[in-house]
């Protein structure tokens, strides 16, 4: 299923980036898992990398942590060259990886306290920091427990906690979110935001769109590999300025009800999402008008409709006008 897919429309680049990734491409055996993306952040910037599993997001926080080696490309932080062998600039990054990597046995101060010990940071100024990064992540009241006795959520703000106590100047989440309750996402969005009111650079991957929309300053979509568009979310949104999406509930052959949206002029994109594959979103220009033959056609497909929705246009609908296929989760 294919979307009028635009060229790459670019945001200014941040002046001074902090991070600055030009031209990254890495493959595994015949795919491309990375293929030639170029993003810079400045300091106190929190660019959000937005896309669906597998899109590459891991893998590109890798080569920029130094994790992992670029095949062509560079990753630069403060202007120095990062890469495995890169010890001094790699003290600047904090890392927070996808899956919890704490002691559990140890109480909440004293992983901390582990952590910045890594770093060979001096006492005092340790006490100092993990006093700070206790508030930053909002578990002041929890210092003198056990790790084994928090939390899901808690233990996630640790983990998070346990890349910022040697003060990065880029502090990289992946996907911090995945898993965690309501409440707990709630806490750990709140801390991301006062992470950039620091100064930090931040890197954050997601594949929520509401929470790119909610912490990043810029948000960069990525698609099999590629960046497909940047900008704010106001920026990115103006892509899409006067079409809808329009959420359609039904039973039958969604498949054929997609494709045969596609033929009619004024829909842009079409594809088979929801949980149970029980939805086709469009994308549509105006909607509302579009809707009595949206549905003629569902008739003529012999699709129940079930329910429809139009949604104003957010990320979701710049993705799917982008890359022709919805951001599922
Ligand atoms: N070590 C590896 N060996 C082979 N293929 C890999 C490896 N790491 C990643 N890939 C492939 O590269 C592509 C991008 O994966 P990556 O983990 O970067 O995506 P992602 O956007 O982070 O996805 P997720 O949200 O699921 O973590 C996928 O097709 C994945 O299967």
């Amino acid at each position: 299923m294919t979307a009028a897919v635009r060229p790459k429309e670019t945001a200014p680049p941040a002046a001074g980036g902090v991070l600055e990734c030009s031209g990254l491409t890495r493959r595994f055996g015949p795919r491309t898992a990375v293929d030639d993306v170029s993003l810079s952040v400045a300091p106190g910037e929190t660019y959000g990398l937005l896309g669906p599993n597998g899109a590459g997001k891991t893998t590109t926080i890798r080569m920029v942590c130094g994790l992992l080696r670029a095949e062509t490309g560079t990753v630069k932080v403060a202007g120095q060259p990062i890469g495995p062998a890169a010890g001094a600039v790699k003290r600047l990054v904090g890392y927070v990886p996808q899956d919890v990597a704490l002691y559990p046995d140890l109480t909440v101060r004293e992983n901390l306290r582990f952590f910045g010990r890594l770093y060979r940071m001096p006492r005092r100024e340790l006490d100092r920091r993990v006093t700070e990064v206790l508030e930053l992540i909002d578990l002041g009241s929890r210092a003198r427990d056990r790790v084994d006795s928090l939390s899901g959520g808690m233990r996630r703000r640790l983990n998070i906690g346990a890349a910022l106590v040697h003060s990065p100047t880029l502090l990289v989440l992946d996907e911090p979110t995945v898993g965690v309750d309501p409440q707990s996402r709630h806490a750990i969005l709140e801390s991301v935001s006062r992470f950039g009111e620091e100064g930090m650079a931040v890197l954050y991957t997601t594949h929520y769109m509401e929470e790119a929309e909610r912490v990043c300053d810029r948000v960069g979509i990525i698609d099999r590999g590629r960046l497909v568009a940047e900008g704010t979310t106001r920026e990115l949104v103006a892509l899409v300025a006067g079409r809808d999406r329009v959420r359609l509930t039904a039973g039958g052959d969604l498949k054929a009800y997609a494709e045969a949206c596609l033929r009619l002029p004024r829909v842009e994109a079409a594809d088979v999402t929801g949980e149970h594959g029980e939805m086709v979103e469009t994308v549509v220009k105006d909607g509302r008008s579009l809707l009595p033959e949206l549905l003629d056609l569902a008739h003529q497909c012999q699709v129940p409709v079930r329910s429809v929705e139009i949604v104003e246009p957010d990320l979701e609908t710049v993705f799917l006008h982008l890359t022709g296929t919805a951001l599922r989760e």
